[in-house]
């Protein structure tokens, strides 16, 4: 936690939906003229394309088949607190990119399924900004999950997750249904170990659940929509949340528990920005009044 220099951290599965939360976020930073350090939890696996699949073909070749990118050894998880350390206490730290195809690669001249080099954040951020898998991290020897100020899980039930996935991996990173089913089966104990223990420790979670039939997600040809979805979102703390005005402000919304507000699907971002945006005048306050 740091006044001067607030963390952000967006985390959740792949395929949960933090690239399209971060949209609505970085909305809230330019209506209210926020210099926000965004950073993607791509940039900290461990190994390029290249180098994880030889390495995930080594530890086959062992009787491992479950190495995967949620897991400790596939990722750099001490650099990525040591990023949240240094922010909360300077506001500066390293960062670089994953280049997950041929057009993010572009610009940058380099081939997909590689990184850009690290290089410094630019100087003189209001808030760092992380989205990814591991925002919530805690394992024997690190504690990511200690830094963030505001702590997000995006957790679609998991038939949703998996629908999002295999349409985004198919239609928009080129690869075939056989392979997208092999990396979900892959990440399966990750997934269980690393992933889902982080949504106990988040202060906030969005759960989209849809609401027609899902059950089998490997032949779904779309993703349901807004219409066909409800969105819970869960406070772990609820003290100070202004529910009544909540409840007033979106049509359709309702308590289905003490600390849990259900919103219409299309409201999700209506909802994120009447949660977010007076937490983010709060912070900056803090911010200014600390300098
Ligand atoms: N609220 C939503 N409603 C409908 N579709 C959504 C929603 N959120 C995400 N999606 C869709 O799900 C897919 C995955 O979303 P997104 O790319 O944001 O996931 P991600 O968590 O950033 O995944 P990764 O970490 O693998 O990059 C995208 O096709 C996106 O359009
Ligand atoms: O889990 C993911 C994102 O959260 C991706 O699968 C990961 O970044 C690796 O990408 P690719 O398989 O395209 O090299």
């Amino acid at each position: 936690m740091s006044e001067r220099h607030p963390i952000i951290a967006i985390t959740g599965s792949s395929g949960a939906g933090t690239s399209t939360v971060t949209r609505t976020f970085q909305n809230i930073f330019r209506r209210e003229a926020i210099e926000a350090a965004v950073i993607e939890g791509d940039s900290f696996h461990r190994f390029d394309r290249q180098a994880m699949k030889q390495r995930m073909a080594e530890e086959e070749g062992q009787g491992n088949r479950h190495f995967s990118h949620f897991g400790a050894e596939g990722n750099l998880f001490e650099e990525l607190e040591t990023l949240f350390r240094d922010y909360a206490a300077t506001g500066s730290g390293r960062c670089r990119k994953y280049l997950h195809n041929a057009a993010e690669a572009a610009p940058y001249g380099l081939e997909p399924g590689t990184f850009t080099p690290w290089e410094p954040l630019r100087p003189d951020t209001d808030v760092l900004f992380y989205e990814g898998l591991h925002g919530a991290v805690k394992t024997d020897t690190v504690d990511i999950a200690q830094y963030p100020d505001l702590l997000i899980g995006v957790v679609p039930s998991i038939n949703l997750e998996w629908i999002q996935k295999l349409i985004r991996d198919k239609t928009q990173r080129g690869y075939s249904q056989e392979a997208v089913v092999d990396t979900i089966l892959r990440r399966m104990p990750d997934y269980v170990n690393y992933i889902v223990p982080q949504f106990g420790l988040t202060h906030v979670n969005f759960q989209r659940v849809p609401v027609v039939d899902t059950s089998n997600p490997f032949i779904a040809r779309d993703i349901p929509t807004a219409d066909e979805s409800v969105c819970v979102i869960r406070f772990a703390k609820p003290k100070g949340i202004d529910f009544p005005y909540l409840l007033s402000m979106i049509d359709g919304a309702w308590m289905s528990r003490a600390n849990t507000i259900v919103v219409p699907g299309g409201k999700m971002e209506l909802a994120m920005q009447l949660i977010f945006t007076p937490f983010i005048w709060r912070m900056l306050e803090r911010r200014r009044n600390a300098s």
